[in-house]
């Protein structure tokens, strides 16, 4: 069953044509990987995902809903399509824990004693079950990251969207939020989106790698076509050269 579907998306800043014609198709369970040059529209295209972009032109299909259709309603979308950014973007005056619950007890009316124990059951998970009372401030940036995926999780969403998790974070915390975010990827159910460069992620989970350029999905490979064969887009032979050269 398809969860995402693009059907000749365009999308335009004004006059910029940022994306370009994307077909694209994913489905339930799949972990995709976005990779590509800085400025090549990767950010724009998952964040029309859950609607944070308006697309000007063609069809998205959300886990069944039309998002070009100005009367899908955008709360149902983004409660089953949460979203981790680059600068996790917790709420600084609340603790780990209230950051966890507080989306589920107002969006989801969640009975508040299911609430916590899924919320502990996520902080355990993501390896802080021991940060719940403290407050944002007090962590890491890694461990702020991997709370930023409990609280994504919390609301049990179908589709999780990663735009580039680990690329604000200091080297050593890198391993700690990808090892969280593999532990997501091997549950089946979840489908999984994430523009990043850690090809080592890719290479362990990913279903498929997709490469864009200028607005355009160039590739779109399984990870052994992409890895062990050869892409067969010189930029993306070229770009993924480079960026396993300075990983
Ligand atoms: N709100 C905006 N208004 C105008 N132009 C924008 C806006 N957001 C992005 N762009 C432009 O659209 C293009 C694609 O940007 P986008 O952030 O999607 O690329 P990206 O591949 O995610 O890049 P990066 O890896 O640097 O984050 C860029 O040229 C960018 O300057």
């Amino acid at each position: 069953m398809s969860m995402i579907e693009f059907h000749d998306v365009q999308k335009y800043y004004g006059d910029y044509h940022a994306l370009r014609n994307i077909n694209l198709t994913i489905d339930a369970g799949e972990t995709v990987v976005l990779i590509g040059p800085s400025g090549s529209g990767k950010s724009t295209l998952i964040r029309t995902i859950n609607g944070l972009e308006r697309i000007e032109e063609g069809q998205l299909i959300v886990n069944g809903q039309d998002l070009a259709n100005k009367k899908t309603d955008m709360n149902r979308i983004r409660k089953n399509v949460g979203m981790v950014f680059q600068h996790f973007n917790l709420y600084a005056n609340k603790t780990i824990l209230e950051n966890i619950m507080l989306a589920p007890r107002i969006v989801l009316k969640k009975d508040e004693a299911a609430n916590k124990k899924l919320a502990m059951d996520l902080l355990d998970r993501v390896g802080l079950a021991d940060q719940a009372s403290k407050m944002p401030a007090q962590l890491s940036g890694g461990q702020q990251q991997r709370i930023a995926i409990a609280r994504s999780l919390a609301m049990e969403p179908k589709a999780l969207l990663f735009d580039e998790p680990t690329s604000a974070l200091d080297p050593e915390m890198i391993d700690d939020v990808l090892n969280v975010m593999k532990d997501i990827a091997r549950d089946s159910s979840m489908t999984m989106l994430v523009v990043t460069h850690e090809m080592g992620f890719a290479r362990e989970v990913a279903n498929r790698v997709i490469f864009m350029a200028d607005g355009q999905i160039l590739e779109d490979d399984s990870k052994e076509t992409f890895f062990d064969g050869q892409p067969s887009n010189e930029r993306a032979r070229q770009f993924l050269g480079k960026i396993i050269t300075h990983s």
